[in-house]
């Protein structure tokens, strides 16, 4: 889970990136209340591949109703709220992209993340939402955490794949920042389709990793890594991070989007089984949402946590300097959180002590 923003630098008339700017109007919060319509035409319009057909520029309705099969009445509807929202632009004869959708919605496109919202976002997670007051309540939740709806080999397809669409980008940076160098065994907790485990492979030949995940996930990352040509070098690992045993000796344990997604008590349960099974002075390396300490927000990664009440009633959210404490509870030594996508998620690595 998890994403880098659509928006990367503030809209006119909103408050800086990092500051949250209280509603004060009611325009602020027709916003708020209307944004799941908005998000909705968002996915409609993926669902039928618009942006993409719009990708080689201004398109009419008739054409834009030929390429994607909706009448175009309708069509003519789904694209009036399109540019009300700003995602494309009407001109005289037609439509265009905005320059967002361009860069990110167009299928195939380099920064392509259309799969991950209409499949994680759209299909898996705003339907676990719509459980968010029983989750609140304490009387029910949309269903027994990830691990119950990974089971379905059919949600872990949708789910891994569309998180491998969203987890490469940020995947590659994390390689670069951690710029292994020379022989290195990595487990990659958590890790779904292998996207972590690839990119640090190919920073470094030295690389070796095991990705562990649910056996359903695993199905799917088996692929990833043959398409990665990594079969050599990469080892798939199916079993429950929290319940089954970890190999040892590592020189790094990585956990991406894991903490956020389970319990209390699993989180201290998969941090011990972190440091027992590294080298000394080998690195836990956490990728994750993480809340400001001293401010609220940022937004989206409130969000994210808040989503996770809608399906398990154990669910926790944290700080970076939470998050240290915990982590200093298992005898890691956490350095300074670092921001990966801004505004959602930040980096945390933290070495185990070397005996002297
Ligand atoms: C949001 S995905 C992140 C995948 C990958 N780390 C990435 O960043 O692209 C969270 C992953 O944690 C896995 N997961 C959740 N609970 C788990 C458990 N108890 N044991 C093993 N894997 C688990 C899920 O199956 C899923 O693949």
């Amino acid at each position: 889970m998890g994403q880098v923003p659509v928006t990367d630098t503030p809209q006119p008339g909103t408050a800086p990136a990092g500051v949250v700017a209280p509603v004060v109007d009611r325009h602020g919060l027709t916003h708020l209340a209307y944004g799941f319509m908005a998000s909705k035409a968002l996915f409609a319009a993926l669902g039928v591949d618009l942006f993409s057909c719009l990708a080689a520029g201004e398109r009419t309705v008739p054409e834009l109703s030929a390429s994607t099969g909706v009448a175009a009445h309708r069509l003519a509807t789904l694209l009036h709220a399109l540019a009300g929202v700003g995602l494309v632009v009407a001109g005289p004869d037609g439509y265009t992209n905005a320059p967002a959708a361009q860069r990110y919605l167009v299928r195939g496109a380099p920064g392509d993340l259309g799969d991950y919202f209409r499949l994680q976002v759209a299909q898996q997670v705003y339907p676990a939402l719509l459980h968010l007051d029983a989750g609140l309540a304490g009387t029910g939740v949309a269903f027994d955490a990830w691990s119950g709806l990974l089971a379905d080999p059919g949600e872990a397809r949708v789910f891994t794949e569309a998180q491998h669409a969203g987890s490469l980008g940020p995947a590659r940076r994390l390689a670069d920042r951690l710029a292994p160098a020379g022989p290195c065994s990595v487990l990659d907790v958590g890790g779904g389709s292998g996207a972590f485990s690839y990119a640090l492979c190919a920073r470094d030949p030295g690389v070796r990793a095991t990705v562990l995940d649910l056996p359903a996930v695993v199905d799917v990352a088996r692929e990833y890594r043959e398409r990665a040509g990594l079969t050599d070098r990469v080892t798939l690992l199916a079993a429950d991070a929290v319940r089954d045993p970890w190999p040892g000796g590592l020189d790094v344990v990585l956990m991406s989007y894991l903490l956020s997604a389970l319990g209390d008590a699993e989180i201290d349960v998969v941090l011990a089984k972190a440091h027992a099974c590294l080298r000394p002075g080998g690195l836990l390396v956490v990728h994750d949402f993480v809340l400001h300490d001293d401010a609220p927000g940022p937004a989206p990664a409130a969000l994210w946590f808040l989503q996770y009440v809608a399906s398990r009633p154990d669910a926790v959210s944290f700080s970076g300097a939470t998050l240290a404490a915990r982590l200093r509870g298992h005898g890691f030594a956490p350095r300074r959180p670092e921001v990966l996508i801004p505004e959602i998620t930040k980096v945390i690595v933290s070495s185990t002590a070397v005996p002297t």
